[in-house]
């Protein structure tokens, strides 16, 4: 059948004209004998201004670069040298306005009666591809970083708590903790005293709090006191009040803390450290419900809830004779031990976690979250500080990491030790590490957690130690 249709395909110039590639045709000399329209449109060179020329001085002169092609190395006269077909990607072919495009093609080499005539380059424009390729590698590598990014980020990002324990401040989830918290819920709304124990920043003040929030007394005042920061006289005028005149500075009357506190809660912080005569004053107080202020007659009744909380062994000090055993009964009526951090280690993400929200509200960071191995240092370490220096611990890292994820730049021992200095004696460094050791035991030089104890050394010999260099501990009188 001679259909017009097979007349137009047996016809290869209507065929080369119709095809979306480019197509060129070569003499041996490299010079163009066929240029199709899509060859046209891609490079803006017409067929009437190539033929019979070196068309690799029109489009393919130099690299993506701009640095020169020489013809000689150019695929397409390769194959019109050895007759090989190639296969070539990342070229350019350059248009006539002088923009470029990346092309692939392929040079097949046209043989006659086994001798090599020439050869044809059939090209495509492949701009699109590369730029979705580059698209897809950007996009590729986003989904990479974004991934790297949710891992560290994991499940501790800020927002996953839980409501409750965000408004009191008391984040926790260990069993140990929860425990603690179904105590305080329980005797909160109670009027029992409550005595809390717990090392250094603890949250033994926090418990405190809540103790009071949840309690009946919540609409009346929370009145804390810290018994380490007075001395006996000025202790007795600040929890009792004193009359004017009473002693020299008494100006005026002034209300004590018992006083403030009345209907509410009076919170005495640090009770380990009253001396046995402010504790035998105290207990008479607590015994009788009623006091007189410091140069007053006046007998003053109060109705106070009261808590303690210490970080000593109070029953300890009982039985070395620094605490009163009718005062610890008094206040050990309904006692809550707050377990050091590295007790309760799984609480560390979720605590960190608040805190990172806590400090990036306080110093206007936005960290959005704790790198994994930060978390996995901060739970092997063991917070001689507890929540205290986690919050210190955080809040340097906030501010040395600029954004995104929190990371530790300084090792956590590292952060608490003191730094190495090079320029002390030998007594200069062994003077630093008693005083270091006296700050980690609050002062306290003998019993199992006392100075001498950790330092391996008798308490007299210590003690003349610290003579011999100065060194002088603040509760020296009580331990
Ligand atoms: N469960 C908790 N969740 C979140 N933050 C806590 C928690 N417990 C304590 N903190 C925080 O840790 C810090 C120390 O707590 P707090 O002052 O109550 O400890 P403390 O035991 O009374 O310390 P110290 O004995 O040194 O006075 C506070 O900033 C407190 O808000």
């Amino acid at each position: 059948m001679n259909s017009p249709l097979k007349q137009f395909l047996s016809d290869p110039e209507i065929l080369l004209n119709s095809v979306g590639e480019g197509i060129y045709g070569f003499d041996l000399e490299g010079n163009a004998v066929f240029v199709n329209p899509a060859a046209e449109k891609m490079t803006g060179w017409m067929a009437s201004e190539l033929i019979g020329k070196r068309i690799h001085e029109y489009h393919h002169h130099s690299h993506a670069d701009g640095s020169v092609y020489p013809a000689e190395l150019c695929k397409i006269y390769q194959t019109l040298k050895d007759g090989k077909v190639r296969n070539v990607k990342n070229e350019v072919f350059w248009r006539k306005d002088g923009s470029r495009f990346p092309v692939e093609y392929t040079t097949t080499p046209i043989m006659k009666d086994n001798t090599l005539i020439g050869a044809v380059a059939i090209f495509r424009d492949i701009s699109i591809q590369t730029q979705t390729e580059h698209a897809l590698r950007d996009a590729l590598t986003k989904v990479q970083q974004l991934s790297e990014q949710l891992q560290e980020e994991n499940e501790y990002l800020t927002n996953e708590l839980n409501a409750d324990w965000r408004s009191s401040g008391m984040v926790g989830q260990s069993e140990r903790f929860l425990k603690v918290l179904q105590q305080v819920e329980l005797v909160s709304k109670t009027e029992s005293t409550v005595l809390i124990q717990g090392e250094n920043g603890t949250g033994k003040e926090l418990i405190a709090r809540s103790l009071h929030r949840l309690g009946n007394r919540k609409n009346q005042s929370f009145i804390r006191v810290n018994c380490a920061a007075f001395s006996d006289s000025l202790l007795e005028s600040e929890l009792f009040g004193h009359e004017k005149g009473a002693f020299t500075g008494a100006v005026e009357r002034r209300k004590g803390r018992f006083e403030l506190a009345h209907g509410g809660t009076l919170f005495l912080d640090e009770i380990g450290e009253l001396s046995l005569a402010a504790q035998s004053k105290l207990l008479r107080v607590l015994q009788e419900s009623e006091f007189e202020r410091v140069g007053g007659q006046q007998t003053i009744k109060v109705d106070i809830r009261l808590i303690a909380a210490t970080n000593r062994d109070l029953l300890d000090m009982v039985g070395s004779g620094k605490f009163r055993m009718d005062l610890f009964y008094r206040l050990n009526v309904f006692p809550i031990m707050l377990p050091p951090l590295r007790e309760r280690i799984e609480d560390i993400p979720l605590l960190a976690t608040e805190i990172l929200a806590l400090t990036n509200h306080k110093l206007g960071t936005k960290l959005r979250g704790i790198s994994k191995s930060a978390l996995k240092k901060f739970m092997q370490y063991s917070w001689p500080g507890n929540i205290r220096e986690l919050q210190n611990v955080i809040e340097r890292e906030a501010i040395l990491n600029h954004g995104g994820i929190l990371k530790l730049s300084t090792p956590l021992l590292e952060a608490f030790s003191e730094h190495v200095v090079t320029n002390q004696t030998l007594d200069e460094a062994i003077a630093q590490h008693i005083i270091n050791v006296l700050k980690y035991c609050d002062g306290r030089i003998s019993g199992p957690k006392g100075a001498a104890t950790i330092l391996d050394m008798p308490e007299s010999t210590l003690r003349s130690k610290m003579k011999k260099l100065g060194v002088k501990s603040r509760n020296m009188a009580n331990s």
